[in-house]
């Protein structure tokens, strides 16, 4: 955008504050991947809510303002788009599917996803989830009677795994009963460097290998395999039931163009199985284990969970029908609560697809935009109390606590290309949380402190031991 287009009053970069960054890698080198997200929130309450940052050539526009946000949400895809090298860097892992593709190639896989994630699914899957609640019920039974430590961060990632892998691929992998390492120890490999090579200044990795490359290659080719499999079993049972209505994602992603003679392309369905086994993982198992980490903070609220289940579903070990997950609002805001404290998504990156100005600020096509979640979730302007960890916030018409704005809470994104796992994500929460507080009560087994946030694309916690007590 030539300075002299620029109409009188909109602001250029140039003019925004920020922090003083080195000739030629500018502040890449302040930019530690594993602790991103805060130094972007310490720069926001240095240089306010809009400013700017240099990532070696490229200028970066840094903006914790919620209301700009929601407007590049909803303006997709016709005047923004997700920042481009997450589609690079995910293209050439094999995983370019739904979350990364951009114009026309998204639409398609877009609505195939929705309709076999949608909420209208849940009842028929329901016994399954129970089923897979009941697993994670018993192992932790077992380590409350032998006053075992439980680590929640593997405990939940393998929860969370094996409920995706039954909803959207038609195979249950039980490896929360795996004795040994599983798939989601390969997973917790790809993240952080996927954060890492979309914020790099310089492409490293496509001319040398570093050890971590080598490691992330290996768990890369481990998660594909694993994918494979997936795919081959669902073609086979297609084969077996010819004719028959597709039974989860993976069926409908194959039947997909059956009628119209113009099928998924094969590394199409591959993308998104690789990105709906990724994208249903981290996010649902974090959000639990920050909730974790806050209810033993707050062990009252325990009491009140405790309270609100047997009101639910009384004697019964778990929430007993899908009619009664909604029963269960309480343990939402339980959920929600600990995202907006603990955000499990702290940043978000776009750039517009073409000249735009943007809270009055100019920006040219393709200009990276960082957006910083947390600071408007802490601010009493939008949240009373913002400091307190109060879940009946959340409940509907609830008034005790104000100012409340649900529009500072993007934690699912919004718009045209909102996260369509985020009913899955919410029933998940409900019947993880309410078993929990059906029959156990938790604490810290180790130093809290030394629990740490720690940036890999979602934001996890460093480690989440506790040690349960049998009510
Ligand atoms: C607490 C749990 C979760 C959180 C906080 C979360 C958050 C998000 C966010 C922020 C986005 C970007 C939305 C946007 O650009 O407007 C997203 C997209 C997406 N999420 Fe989730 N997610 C969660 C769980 C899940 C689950 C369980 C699945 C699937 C099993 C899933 C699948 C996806 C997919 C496929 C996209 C890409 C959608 C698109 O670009 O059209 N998510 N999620």
């Amino acid at each position: 955008m030539p300075p002299d287009t620029i109409e009188p009053g909109i602001r250029t970069l140039a003019e925004l504050p920020g922090p003083k960054g080195i000739p030629l890698l500018g502040n890449a080198l302040q930019l530690d991947p594993v602790r991103i997200h805060l130094i972007l929130e310490e720069w926001v309450r240095q240089y306010g809510p809009a400013l700017t940052i240099r990532l070696g050539p490229k200028q970066v526009f840094v903006s914790s303002d919620m209301n700009l946000l929601q407007t590049v949400l909803h303006e997709r895809p016709d005047r923004y788009r997700r920042f481009s090298p997450i589609e690079s860097v995910l293209s050439e892992m094999g995983a370019n599917g739904v979350f990364s593709s951009e114009g026309d190639a998204w639409l398609p896989q877009r609505k195939i996803i929705m309709h076999a994630l949608g909420a209208n699914h849940f009842r028929a899957f329901f016994p399954s989830m129970q089923a897979i609640t009941q697993r994670l019920l018993e192992q932790w039974l077992r380590a409350a009677r032998h006053g075992e430590t439980v680590d929640m961060c593997r405990d939940l990632t393998r929860y969370t795994v094996d409920t995706t892998t039954t909803l959207a691929f038609g195979v249950d992998p039980n490896t929360l009963e795996q004795a040994g390492g599983a798939i989601q120890d390969h997973m917790a490999h790809i993240f952080p460097m996927i954060l890492s090579r979309v914020n790099a200044p310089f492409p490293w990795w496509r001319y040398f290998k570093l050890p971590r490359d080598r490691q992330f290659d290996h768990a890369l080719r481990e998660v594909q395999h694993y994918a494979s499999g997936l795919i081959t079993r669902a073609r086979q049972r297609r084969a077996e039931h010819p004719g028959e209505a597709p039974q989860n994602l993976l069926e409908a992603m194959l039947a997909a163009g059956e009628e119209t003679g113009s099928p998924m392309a094969d590394d199409v369905i591959f993308a998104n199985t690789f990105t709906v086994l990724m994208a249903g993982e981290d996010t649902t198992a974090f959000s639990l284990a920050w909730a974790m980490y806050c209810l033993c903070r707050h062990p009252h609220v325990q009491e009140r969970m405790h309270d609100a289940a047997l009101q639910a579903f009384g004697d019964a070990p778990l929430c007993p029908t899908f009619e009664d997950v909604r029963k269960l609002d309480y343990f939402d805001g339980v959920a929600h609560e600990a995202m907006r404290l603990k955000p499990i998504v702290p940043l978000m990156f776009f750039e517009p697809v073409k000249d735009v100005v943007l809270g009055g600020v100019a920006l040219p096509a393709g200009m990276p935009l960082f957006f910083v979640l947390r600071p408007s979730m802490e601010d009493a302007q939008r949240y009373g109390q913002p400091e307190a960890f109060l879940p009946e916030r959340w409940a509907a018409g609830h008034q005790h606590v104000q100012p409340h704005d649900a529009h500072g809470f993007l934690q699912f994104g919004a718009g045209p290309r909102v996260c369509p796992g985020r009913h899955l994500a919410s029933v998940e929460q409900r019947l993880v949380l309410s078993m929990l507080a059906r029959h156990f009560t938790m604490e810290f087994a180790g130093d809290p402190d030394l629990i740490k946030e720690e940036s890999a694309f979602t934001m996890r916690p460093s480690s989440m031991p506790v040690r349960l007590k049998l009510r």
